[in-house]
């Protein structure tokens, strides 16, 4: 189970001539601070998929990335199965599986280099690593690239490989920050096939996206984010119900009271 509660985080602005102007009109920006994330709450159990969604800027990204313990929240928790990611980020790191948008592959390197790289660092021995990258190259279909080097890549088989770095230790949550973004038709299946796999084994997964065949497809649970506050967060059952027949028009539905 992981539960976040209040989550924010402030940035600090150092020339405002570079904010976009979209973010010099925006409610969070208050004095030298950007808020990106002012009030973020969510939940999601084993077994469960959650799409987390909301327009650009809205603090997807900052989010999931306190989640992954990549960035120390200002206020707010973060727990899985109990104990709090805050408080013992290194610990949490183990337990997490986090695709950023912001971590690229070792150019120089194998997709499979790469991959066992980060399987040493998490301490797995070699015939672990092995036996892992086998079986994620076959759900994830890395076979016939897999020992190229990466620099070649196109943006899907950068993607899942990528994907599967980020799981290599087999963690007990996965976050994953728009998976399918940039991927053609079959290589977003193939991911999304992947996740379906990882909620059939009981792991919760939380994923960022703009896709709501997606949501519609996979998720169990919707929290939806806008202006850095968590707007709505339950299931797809309830966030269907706010307009019968578009999933569409339910976000637009939650976006509107959020600016009300
Ligand atoms: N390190 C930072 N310093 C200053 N501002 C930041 C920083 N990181 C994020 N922001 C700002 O916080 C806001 C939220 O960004 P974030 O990337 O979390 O949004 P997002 O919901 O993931 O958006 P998108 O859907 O476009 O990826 C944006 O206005 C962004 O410019």
């Amino acid at each position: 189970m992981i539960e976040i509660t209040h989550l924010a985080k402030k940035f600090a602005v150092e020339n405002p001539k570079k904010l976009s102007e979209q973010e010099r009109k925006d409610p969070r920006l208050q004095g030298k601070y950007f808020h990106s994330v002012k009030n973020v709450s969510l939940t999601c159990k084993s077994g469960e998929v959650l799409g987390l969604l909301g327009p650009n800027g809205a603090g997807k990204t900052t989010t999931l990335r306190m989640l992954s313990t990549a960035l120390k929240p200002d206020s707010g928790d973060i727990k899985i199965a109990g104990k709090s990611v805050v408080k013992t980020p290194l610990i949490a790191r183990r337990s997490i599986g986090f695709l950023s948008g912001a971590t690229g592959l070792y150019g120089r390197l194998t997709g499979r280099e790469n991959i066992a790289y980060f399987g040493q660092l998490h301490g797995m021995s070699a015939s672990a690593i092995k036996q892992r990258i086998s079986a994620l190259s076959s759900l994830l279909e890395l076979d016939t690239f897999l020992d190229r080097k990466c620099d070649n890549y196109s943006t899907g088989m950068k993607q899942k490989t990528a994907i599967a770095r980020a799981v290599v230790h087999s963690p007990e949550l996965v976050v994953l920050d728009e998976p399918t973004t940039g991927l053609d038709i079959m290589a977003a299946q193939t991911v999304l096939a992947f996740i379906e796999g990882l909620k059939q084994q009981g792991i919760p997964v939380i994923f960022s996206t703009h896709h709501l065949d997606e949501v519609a497809q996979l998720c169990d649970r919707v929290s939806v984010i806008h202006h850095g506050q968590t707007e709505f967060d339950d299931t797809l059952t309830r966030f269907k119900a706010l307009a019968p027949g578009s999933l569409h028009q339910a976000f637009m539905a939650v976006i509107a009271t959020g600016d009300a």
